[in-house]
């Protein structure tokens, strides 16, 4: 699959195009994978502003370490597995919250998430993943040490985007300033999450350039682990209410390109987006759930309820699929060679059993 027949499927409106490269996923595996997770909204500060986001909001605001910690532990009770930090970027940028840090002890946003990931790691059976906007080369660096993955949403390779509603106001959307940072995670062995938002005003150009940077970083690094295919969705109050959410045909059309360019990684689809027609998209070759939760919210689409576990169960097998747990790190990567010696030996007294 190169570029141009890609571009071409995209624009195809051929129904047995459609079927013929849905032939061309062949899959060996038996099983679908999701992780469960309690997702921890640590400030909705952010120094940017996307057109499509409703998670952000003005008020200087940031979770109180007991706030997090009774989240935490009613999570591991449930059987959650994952912390996910989600947040606003540079929050700290933000005089306010720079002064409530510095109450509670702490000099910057990152040495208080650090303390909270390593506080997860000694008192719970959570395993953190951090997903908070452009970080630098030293900051992945040391939050490796307490994070099993980290993400970052490449969104869309398009500098164009920087000048529509979509990214005007967002300095982090910056797709140069995003592949530095997913790059610097290779370097560093983070295995890492990453993905696109459709229906942001992107072209079918762009989604296939987007996907082929992410293969090509994927070559040279390895440590991509899963690429979200995430679709937008319209919310009222956002300045992109008006914009069009993507047809099922063309979620369909990206994750088959997904699948077919991007192989080894996994293809992840957020089911509470997809309640309709994410049982379908298994058949285009889609890997895995993402993270649901017992507890918490989704904050970034807080109208989007989880399905239950059981509904996804149902969903996989009637397609003869198993519905598989995993962490937040996909096994292939727990070794000594992806993690630090923190978290991987919390994953051994876990107990958490490899086998493929
Ligand atoms: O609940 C959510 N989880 C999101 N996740 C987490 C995801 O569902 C899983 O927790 C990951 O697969 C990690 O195991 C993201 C993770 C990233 O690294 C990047 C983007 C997202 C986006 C979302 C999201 O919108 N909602
Ligand atoms: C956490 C991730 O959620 C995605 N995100 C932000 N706003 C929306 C929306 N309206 N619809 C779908 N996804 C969204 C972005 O891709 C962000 O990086
Ligand atoms: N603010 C970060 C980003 O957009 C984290 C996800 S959105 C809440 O990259
Ligand atoms: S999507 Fe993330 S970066 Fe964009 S405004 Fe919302 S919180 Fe900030």
């Amino acid at each position: 699959m190169d570029r141009e027949e890609a571009i071409k499927f995209l624009k195809s409106k051929s129904r047995e195009e459609i079927i013929k490269y849905l032939n061309l996923i062949k899959e060996e595996k038996s099983y679908v994978t999701y992780s469960k997770n309690v997702f921890i909204p640590l400030s909705k500060w952010c120094r940017n502003r996307c057109g499509y986001c409703i998670f952000r909001e003005e008020k200087a605001k940031i979770m109180k370490p007991n706030e997090v910690k009774e989240i935490l532990i009613k999570g591991d009770k449930l059987g959650c597995r994952e912390a996910l930090f989600t947040f606003g970027e540079k929050v700290d940028e933000n005089k306010e919250i720079k002064e409530e840090l510095k109450k509670m002890g702490f000099s910057n946003i990152l040495e208080y998430l650090y303390y909270l990931e390593d506080w997860t790691l000694e008192n719970t059976n959570l395993l953190p993943h951090t997903n908070c906007g452009i970080l630098s080369y030293e900051e992945l660096k040391l939050l490796k040490e307490v994070n099993a993955s980290m993400g970052l949403m490449l969104e869309n390779i398009s500098e164009r985007l920087m000048n529509t509603v979509a990214h005007k106001y967002s300095p982090g959307k910056e797709p140069r300033l995003r592949i530095e940072m997913i790059e610097n995670a290779g370097r560093l062995k983070i295995p890492f999450t990453t993905g696109l938002l459709i229906g942001i005003g992107e072209t079918e150009e762009e989604i296939v350039d987007s996907l082929f940077k992410i293969k090509e970083i994927h070559d040279k690094y390895g440590h991509i682990q899963e690429v979200i295919i995430q679709n937008f969705r319209a919310k009222k109050g956002i300045p992109m209410e008006n914009f069009r959410e993507p047809s099922p045909l063309k979620m369909l059309k990206v994750i088959i390109l997904a699948k077919l360019i991007l192989k080894d990684i996994s293809i992840q689809i957020p089911p509470n987006l997809n309640k309709e027609t994410g049982q379908l998209f298994l058949l285009a070759g889609v890997d895995d759930w993402g993270g649901i939760s017992p507890l918490t919210k989704d904050y970034v689409n807080p109208e989007a309820e989880w399905p239950e576990e059981e509904e996804l169960r149902r969903w996989s097998e009637e397609l003869g699929l198993k519905l598989k747990l995993r962490l937040p790190v996909y096994d292939k990567y727990i070794s000594r060679e992806w993690l630090s010696e923190k978290v991987y030996n919390k994953i051994k007294a876990l107990g958490w059993k490899i086998e493929d």
